[in-house]
């Protein structure tokens, strides 16, 4: 067994996430950099803009990862991974990931491992967090800093530690249920709605089928965890993939069914409750809390259909042990070491190098941690 437990050659990890406003007076300059570029709606905009203001012009996503910090930083502490520090930096919302890197560089970090807080194949999931980090590396370049090396941690929707969480949710909202509705209850997993176009571009669809790696990754986790529950309660939950949070042009196409029609569909076939299991995000942010808590839980009381919403990971000491699994599994491969790679599901560990030209962007940029990736 080779040593799957020495950091080397990391010195450091970089938590690369989403960002989201802090207060009423971030909402505006916020959504502004999420969507600079985008070409979304400006009316999708002022729609999503009361979504925040609905919860005081706070997402829940900073804290959240403040926490996923803590559960790191414990766990690496506990796994004599001290030496080991943690960074954090977003894509949208301070603190800023060019000022992650800045300090790290200023902290002497050569070669560090980054986590991003998507765990599936996409242009937005992957690609985009590799742009953010090509573009924060030449910053600092051109501020005559030289930047660590970075590499990307695989795609990690299939490891147990993050899906053993979601199976423990799913079982606990079927709980909740009322038992009279409880054994006939549907399962809808939810992710983020994209185009389809960059569903297909996501990964081969001649491997993948239509939607590409995208829709393949989450149908093989809803698999996993429909599968993991009926072992647990001895009940074959009846289940669907759905989509949720979809922007963009009516004329484009994303992918469908949106989970408000899917519940109402749900209810005219008479199914009697829905559990909503929101699989393709990894805490409870804005999308969870507006999409599925408030807009669609008002869309199954208006139909008087009983749902539940099942918990994402967050900050679940699980999802941290796989954090560090996914490390100490890159560092050792980049040892030149054969690792053992911690997967559930059909499909096998993901790349740790994506492909030349995976998830392509609208406009080429140039993107970090890819095999196209130099590293100079
Ligand atoms: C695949 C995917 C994930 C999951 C993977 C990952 O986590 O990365 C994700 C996460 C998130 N999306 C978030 C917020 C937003 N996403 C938007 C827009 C878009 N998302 C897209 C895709 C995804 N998004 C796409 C294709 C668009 C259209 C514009 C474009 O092509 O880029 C917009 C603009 C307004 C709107 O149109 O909704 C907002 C405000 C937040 C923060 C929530 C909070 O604040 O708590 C999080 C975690
Ligand atoms: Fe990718």
């Amino acid at each position: 067994m080779p040593d799957q437990r020495d950091p080397a050659p990391y010195d450091a990890l970089l938590l690369l996430s989403f960002g989201g406003p802090e207060g009423p007076d971030d909402v505006v300059p916020f959504l502004e950099n999420v969507t600079r570029g985008r070409g979304i709606p400006k009316e999708r905009l002022k729609e999503v803009g009361q979504h925040y203001f609905l919860f005081g012009g706070v997402s829940p996503i900073n804290e959240q990862n403040r926490s996923l910090l803590e559960a790191l930083r414990k766990d690496f502490a506990e796994h004599g991974l001290d030496g080991l520090p943690v960074y954090w930096g977003n894509r949208n919302w301070a603190p800023y990931l060019v000022d992650a890197l800045r300090e790290m560089a200023a902290d002497g970090r050569r070669r560090i491992a980054v986590l991003a807080t998507s765990a599936y194949a996409s242009y937005s999931g992957c690609r985009q967090y590799r742009e953010n980090l090509a573009e924060a590396l030449a910053t600092l370049r051109a501020e005559g800093i030289e930047p660590p090396r970075v590499d990307k941690l695989r795609h990690y929707f299939n490891h147990p530690g993050f899906v053993r969480p979601m199976v423990d949710g799913v079982v606990k909202s079927l709980a909740e249920l009322d038992e009279s509705v409880r054994a006939g209850a549907h399962l809808a997993f939810t992710t983020h709605s994209i185009p389809t176009a960059a569903a297909d571009t996501s990964g081969p669809v001649e491997a993948h089928g239509d939607g590409g790696a995208y829709v393949a990754e989450h149908l093989d986790v809803a698999r996993v965890i429909a599968e993991a529950v009926r072992e647990e309660t001895g009940v074959a939950h009846p289940w669907q993939l759905v989509y949720q949070s979809r922007s963009g042009a009516p004329h484009i196409p994303w992918l469908e069914p949106d989970i408000c029609d899917h519940l109402e569909e749900r209810h005219a076939a008479g199914v009697p409750a829905v559990v909503m299991v929101p699989i393709g995000f990894v805490s409870d942010h804005m999308e969870v809390l507006y999409d599925l808590d408030t807009e669609a839980t008002a869309k199954a009381a208006e139909l008087g259909l009983p749902v539940r919403r099942s918990a994402t990971v967050g900050a679940d000491p699980r999802f941290a042990a796989a954090v560090r699994e996914l490390l100490l599994e890159r560092a050792a491969a980049e040892r030149g070491l054969v690792v053992e790679r911690c997967v559930l599901g059909a499909l096998g560990a993901s790349h740790d190098l994506c492909p030349v030209g995976c998830c392509p962007a609208r406009a080429p940029k140039p993107a970090a941690a890819g095999a196209d990736s130099p590293y100079t």
